[in-house]
């Protein structure tokens, strides 16, 4: 199993790091256009292998796709983040470039690849990606619902001053501030609904910290997360590359499930060897319905800025 991962930087070094922790592929191979840095950050992780007992080998490349040919898994975290007081829609007018041809480029030497696209604004990247590859839409997935969802896990956990083990739950809808749908009304502690341990006054707190999670990291961080990024990504790929058949709340390009048409946007689906294997619909509230539809709208002015 060979898993290429574009970029470098924070997420991207955070990703490569989590997959080879997990142990589960063979080769890991780091690219950047920044001479010597992916070769820097490879060489750094291989250091850790037998500290941290991993035979995954991580290979650094700088702008050589040769060193990609045959992967079975690529990830794009190419691209500028975002800094405090910005929203990650801002970003498109570097980043479609960059996602573009970054993913021509895997293609070409990869043409049996799955795609799992990073890079912000998330789904009007993973929505690019589609429009301007060949590549079947369940082999093109972008990450951003497994983030927000563990995200809420945690400030549910604060909540309900509960282990994070206890509390299950799901983030889906856009990858933006305003467009997440957390499923307060599914989230559970031990399968029993937390709406039966915290107000609604509370729940809907636990809704917002959880919307502007991103935001509030960047605000701290000076520039957006890595670490939780990174492990989100690192499940992702580990469901395909194993065939786990595991539920994540991704980015999919939607052709009437959920009411929705011609935009990517995060709702659960099942990933395993194939990709995105199925899309699962679930049964929603009305406010629920209401609310993923403006997210929906959000996510398509966002798109209609792409030059397709
Ligand atoms: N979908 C999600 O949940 C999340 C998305 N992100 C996004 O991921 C992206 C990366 O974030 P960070 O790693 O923090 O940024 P970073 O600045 O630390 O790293 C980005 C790397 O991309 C490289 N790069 C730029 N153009 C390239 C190209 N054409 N080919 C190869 N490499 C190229 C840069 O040299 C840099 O090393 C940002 O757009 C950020 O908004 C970040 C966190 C979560
Ligand atoms: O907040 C950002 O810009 C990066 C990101 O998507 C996240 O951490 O959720």
């Amino acid at each position: 199993m060979k898993v290429t991962v574009v970029g470098a930087g924070a997420v991207g070094a955070s990703c490569a790091e989590y997959i080879a922790i997990k142990n589960f592929a063979s080769e890991v191979v780091i690219l950047d256009i920044k001479e010597g840095y992916a070769e820097g950050k490879a060489m750094d992780l291989m250091q850790t292998a037998s500290l941290n007992g991993f035979d995954t080998k991580v290979v650094g490349s700088t702008s050589d796709y040769s060193k990609t040919a045959g992967s079975d898994i690529c990830v794009i975290t190419s691209g500028i983040p975002r800094k405090p007081g910005m929203t990650r829609e801002e970003l498109i007018g570097i980043n479609a470039g960059i996602v573009k041809s970054v993913s021509g480029s895997l293609i070409e030497h990869s043409p049996n690849t799955i795609i799992i696209v990073v890079s912000n604004p998330m789904d009007t990247m993973t929505y690019l990606v589609h429009k301007t590859t060949d590549l079947p839409k369940n082999r093109i997935i972008g990450m951003g619902g497994a983030l927000d969802s563990a995200r809420f896990k945690y400030r549910l956990a604060e909540a309900l001053e509960a282990p994070i083990s206890d509390v299950d739950g799901m983030v889906i809808g856009g990858h933006s501030d305003k467009g997440m749908v957390p499923l307060t009304a599914h989230a559970t502690r031990n399968s029993v609904k937390v709406s039966e341990f915290l107000s609604e006054e509370r729940l809907n707190q636990v809704k917002e910290d959880t919307k502007v999670g991103g935001a509030t990291l960047t605000k701290l961080l000076g520039t957006s997360a890595w670490y939780a990024p990174g492990a989100a990504v690192s499940g992702l790929v580990q469901a395909i590359a194993c065939d786990q058949k595991k539920m994540y709340p991704c980015s999919a390009l939607l052709a009437g499930e959920y009411g929705l048409n011609d935009l990517c946007i995060g709702v659960p689906v099942i990933l395993g060897r194939n990709g995105i294997e199925n899309i699962v619909e679930i049964e929603l509230s009305a406010a629920e319905k209401a609310h993923m539809q403006e997210s929906a709208e959000g996510v398509k002015k966002t798109n209609g800025l792409l030059e397709l």
